[in-house]
Parts: structure tokens; sequence; C-alpha cells
């Protein structure tokens, strides 16, 4: 039994104090690297750490319309870690047993209403969880909880530490910092996808799932994320400084900001350091904390985390990088290029973080196989469904409820029309030998957990969740066609529109040529009882997706742009999972699947 400490409340936030780490890349006995964390979250001092804009255009709200009753429903256990934000502590689910991760932000208000931008950033945290789904590179959110007090987000549970802790161990080979970058660069690439740009990668927002070796890496804390799509032009200084692109500091930044972060922090895993380590500024002004410290202490070290930003900002715009000290001339060309590629100061230059997910050195690391999503660079929408079937219920938990369940109606059209269903309708037949027309979520998680996949329960659970729409416990052949069917196909077909059309009558009970507030909760929430599904902010949430123009309706239009699976949505920027034939994990992970090879039973398609 966990102890039950009283609810925890963050202080206040307040500019926070670096903190210092140490680091012996090899080769090296002096040089060393810090654990740079976002000043307030922002890189300047007076900038706002919150979403500027978002919050200057929201209306002022006193509640979040998030769900009641956390206490009721978890048991909170020790703390975790805090944040300038928040405080984070294990939390247990009172009725399974399943232990999460729980995020409490303190609530801050301007007279009766929530502080505005505290508000934007609290809500874009959600929403951009929420539009990560079920990724397998994020901490999903399970729900999201508030009282008078607090907002509580639920989260999945990261055991294995931060990427920064690892770093912090010693230096990584080749491979596994290529390992570790892939699912980083995935985890960028799917938002990217998703037109939200992270401005905070590094390190510290990395956690491991479980202590193994070859743990699966996890993104967390979307602070500072914001919406922003190709062609959008961002203003406000925000980030972690030691990770900042240089665009970002001249105010003028975009999609590609978030690519040199996770330039430097390929930078940082390969090496030990920092890009600008040898600058002679950056040496003058550390060699100069460092004497100070070691006349203050005894003990030289912690400079760097004391040198001022002009001079690490200096660096960051002009700096020389130097690729030709140790252990350069050890890593591979590809290695090098692949680094030197997204630190290059022009973010037009810079490729995209789908494009490196594409790049040789990336790619080597699975050549064997075409199922990992890292190499190759296409056509896994043609590979067979037990190669892609988790990745495409990662890319379906990405595409939020009502686009979900629209596609179930759709799916129910084709089935009815008799339209192929690409192989879809076979591979269900074999997990439903009977032909009731249901598959029981055990059969489902059955196939998921002795099928050749590497996931946790946890993950099994959550993915699955997704296709049982209706939260009946089972899985019907329209909500198994909606999830796992390449929709950018189908969209081609000249039936499309008039299937959307029908849907789109369907949901307008009332035949008002538009999808109104009552009409949109009734399709989100009357068919399941399921409390995560029907909280206030559900509808809020849907429209925050849908309604373009902002009128408070879903048009035909906005429900057809919904609708629509763009080609950045491809299946490569989500891992497989797959256990490579005759491949062995090193390690189960906890509550996690026996490794093994072997082929999947849903394949086939
Ligand atoms: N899902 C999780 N599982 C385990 N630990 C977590 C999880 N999420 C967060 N933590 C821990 O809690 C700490 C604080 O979380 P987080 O960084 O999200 O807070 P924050 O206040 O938003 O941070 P910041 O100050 O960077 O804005 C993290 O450093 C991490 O150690």
């Amino acid at each position: 039994m966990l102890p039950a400490p009283s609810r925890p409340r963050p202080a206040a936030a307040g500019p926070r104090r670096p903190s210092t780490g140490t680091l012996r890349p090899p080769g090296s006995s002096t040089a060393r690297a810090v654990r740079p964390r976002a000043l307030g979250g922002s890189v300047a001092p007076g900038a706002s750490a919150a979403p500027q804009d978002a919050a200057a255009k929201g209306p002022l709200i006193k509640e979040f319309g998030f769900r009641s009753g956390f206490g009721d429903h978890y048991q909170l256990g020790p703390l975790l870690g805090s944040g300038s934000f928040a405080t984070v502590h294990v939390a247990v689910d009172r009725s399974t047993g399943e232990r999460f991760a729980v995020k409490t932000l303190t609530k801050r208000f301007l007279g009766e209403y929530l502080e505005p931008l505290f508000a934007a950033r609290v809500r874009h945290e959600v929403d951009v969880y929420r539009a990560m789904g079920q990724s397998l590179n994020v901490a999903h959110l399970e729900a999201a909880f508030e009282d008078d007090v607090a907002a509580d987000l639920v989260l999945e549970l990261c055991e294995g530490g931060t990427m920064w802790q690892r770093i912090r161990r010693g230096a990584y080979s080749e491979a596994a910092a290529a390992r570790i970058v892939r699912e980083v660069l995935r985890a960028v690439a799917q938002c990217h996808a998703k037109g939200v740009i992270l401005r905070d990668v590094k390190p510290d927002n990395f956690l491991f799932l479980n202590d193994r070796e070859d743990s699966p890496l996890k993104m967390v804390d979307f602070g500072l994320a914001q919406f922003c799509s190709p062609g959008d032009v961002l203003h406000d200084r925000a980030g972690t400084p030691f990770f900042v692109a240089p665009e970002v500091l001249k105010q003028s930044y975009s999609l590609p900001a978030d690519v040199w972060s996770a330039g430097i922090t390929a930078y940082q895993l390969l090496t030990g350091r920092f890009p600008w380590h040898n600058d002679p500024d950056i040496m003058e002004a550390q060699q100069a904390a460092d004497a100070d410290d070691a006349g203050r202490t005894g003990r030289a070290g912690g400079g760097m985390t004391r040198m001022t930003n002009k001079t690490l900002f200096r660096a960051i715009i002009s700096s020389e990088f130097d690729y030709s000290w140790d252990p350069w001339p050890a890593h591979s060309p590809e290695a090098k290029d692949f680094v030197q590629s997204m630190l290059q100061r022009d973010p037009e230059q810079r490729p995209t973080a789908a494009q490196l997910l594409r790049h040789p050195w990336l790619a080597r690391l699975d050549a064997p196989s075409a199922a990992d999503g890292g190499g190759g660079g296409g056509g896994l929408e043609g590979a067979p469904l037990s190669d892609t079937l988790v990745q495409r219920l990662q890319r379906y938990g990405t595409y939020g409820r009502l686009k979900q369940i629209a596609l179930r109606e759709v799916a129910s059209l084709m089935l009815q029309d008799g339209t192929t269903l690409q192989g879809l309708a076979d591979a269900f037949s074999r997990l439903d030998p009977g032909g009731s027309g249901r598959v029981p979520f055990e059969v489902a998680a059955a196939e998921l957990r002795d099928g050749g996949y590497d996931l946790s329960e946890s993950e099994i659970r959550t993915l699955l969740l997704q296709f049982d729409l209706d939260r009946d416990g089972t899985i019907d052949l329209a909500e198994w066609v909606s999830a796992l069917m390449d929709w950018a196909k189908v969209e081609k077909r000249q039936e499309w529109e008039s299937w959307v059309h029908k849907v789109f009558d369907q949901f307008d009970a009332d035949g008002s040529s538009r999808i109104s507030n009552e009409e949109l909760a009734r399709v989100l929430c009357a068919a399941s009882g399921d409390e995560e599904l029907c909280i206030p902010d559900a509808v809020p949430a849907a429209l925050r997706r849908v309604d373009a123009d902002g009128d408070g309706y879903v048009s035909f239009e906005e429900f057809l742009a919904m609708l629509h699976t763009s080609e950045a949505e491809a299946l490569e920027l989500f891992p497989s999972r797959r256990i490579a034939r005759g491949g062995r994990r090193t390690a189960t992970p906890r509550g996690g699947s026996p490794a093994g090879g072997g082929g999947a039973r849903a394949g086939g398609a």
C-alpha cells in the first residue's frame, strides 16, 4: 500500500534557478555538460512562458471543463519530480491498481477568472496531449481532472528516468545514440504533422518507460507547445537557452526550430558536449565562472550555468561549430552529416523531422526489416497488416474522437455498399472465426501480446481502447475497419464525398446544414457511458480542432476538412514495435509482454 501524502500543490511559479549536472565525454577529463532548464520557460527576461497569442485570443474562463473527483479514482503516491509549473506524483487507479503519473498544476486566478496565460498554457498542454493520441513516443494523457484549486493530468508513468540522466552515465555508442535520436525525431515529426511546434525539445523532456537498456522513450511536458501550421511564423522567445535555435533568438521562427533543438540533443548524445564548447568567448566565460565558483566553494564545475545568456546567444548565432575534435573522427560520416544538417543556421536549409527519419544514419538501424518505420522511406501502406498494425493504431489515435466516430460511420456505409476493404474483413474474420461479428477485447489484447510486438500491458490497453468507440468491451467490424483503413486511399474514391455527406446529415439531426453544440454532444457522448468521454470540455475540445471559422458550429466544409488524412501523417512516423523475426528483447518490461519472435495472426491484409 502506498503512503497517501496530502494533495500536493506546487509553489507559485517564479524564475527558475538552473541546476547543474556533469558529464565526462570520451577523451576528455575536463569537459562537461550542464543540465539546462527553461528559465521560467523563456529564453529572455520578460518574455512570456505561455502561448501569448492564444491567451490574448482565448475567452476568460473560470474552469477547464475537465472531470471532477480525482481522489475518488486515484490514490496519490510518492513524488516523482517537479518543474516550474507543476508537481508530479505516482497515482494508482483505485479500481485496477494500474500506476500512472499525475501532473498537478495549481490554478492561478485573476479575480474570479483563471489567469489567462496560465489557462492558455494548461489548455494547450492538454490539447497537444490529445492531438498526440496514443502515440507510443509520448507519455499519453489518460484523463484530465480539476477541482477548485488545481488541474490534475493523469499520464502514462515513465519509470526509467530522463534521457538527461542516462547521458550523464556515460557516452552513447553511435548505434545507441541513433536509436534514441530516432525516437526524439518521431515525437517531433508527429507533432509537426499535427501542426504543433514543441519549442522545448531537450533531453530533460524525454523519459524512459522502464530501466531496460532498450526502453522506449516518451516525450513529456508540452507546456511551451503551440499550434503552428507550416508557413506560420512565431515571434515570442520561448524555449531553453542551451537548446534554442538562432531564429528563435531573432524572434521569427517556425517548425524548423524544433529540428535545431533535436540537433543539439543529437550532438550531446554523440559527444557529451554542446557544439560551441570550444568557442573562445564561451571558454573564457566558463573559466571565469569556474574560478569564481572555485573561490567560493573550493570546487570548479558549475560555471557554465552562470554564463550570461548574451555570451551563449552570440555563440548560438555565430560560433563556428567544429567537427574535427575527438570523438568526431571516430564517428561515421553519416552521423556527422546528420547532425550538421540539423544544425544549419538557415532554417530553410534544415531537413524536416520526417525527412531526417529517412536519413541513411537512421535507416541503417533496421536495414533487414522494412517494418520499423525508420528506414525505407515509404510504401508502408502496402506492407502486411501485421507489420504495421501498431503504427496504424497510433495514427488513428491522433484523429480525435469526432473524426474516429465519423470514420466508423463511413466504414459502416462502405460495408453496406459492399465496398472492398483493403483485406481488413479477412483479417477480422481470423480473429472472429465463429463469425459473431465482434472480437472481445481480450482476444485482441492477446493478439498484440503474443503476436511479436514489444508493448507494455498499459500500451496494449490504451492502443486497443480506441478501437472500442462505444466502450462495450468488444470490437465490431466497422470499428476495426475505421481504425486500420488507409483513409488517404479511400478519400480518392469518387463515392467519398457522398459518404461524408451522409454521415454529416446523420450528425446534423435538425437538418440545419451545420452541426451544433447539442448535436456534437450527442455524437460524442451519447453512445458511451465513459465519464472521460463526456466531460464538459468534450464539445469545446472538438470545436477547437474542427471549427476553423470559430462560429461555434461545424459546417460541411469543416467536417470534410476534418476527415481529410494528410500525406504528412505517414505510418513511417510511428514506431512499429515489431520484434525482428527471431529477435529477442534483453528483458521483459514491467508489466510488459513476453518477448519473442513469430508472426502476428492479424496479418495477411
Ligand atoms: N509521465 C511521467 N512519468 C514519470 N515522471 C514524470 C512524468 N511526467 C513528468 N515527470 C517528472 O516530473 C518532472 C516535472 O514534470 P514537467 O517537466 O512536466 O513539469 P513542468 O512544471 O511543466 O516543467 P517545466 O518547468 O519544464 O515547464 C519531470 O522532470 C519528470 O521528472
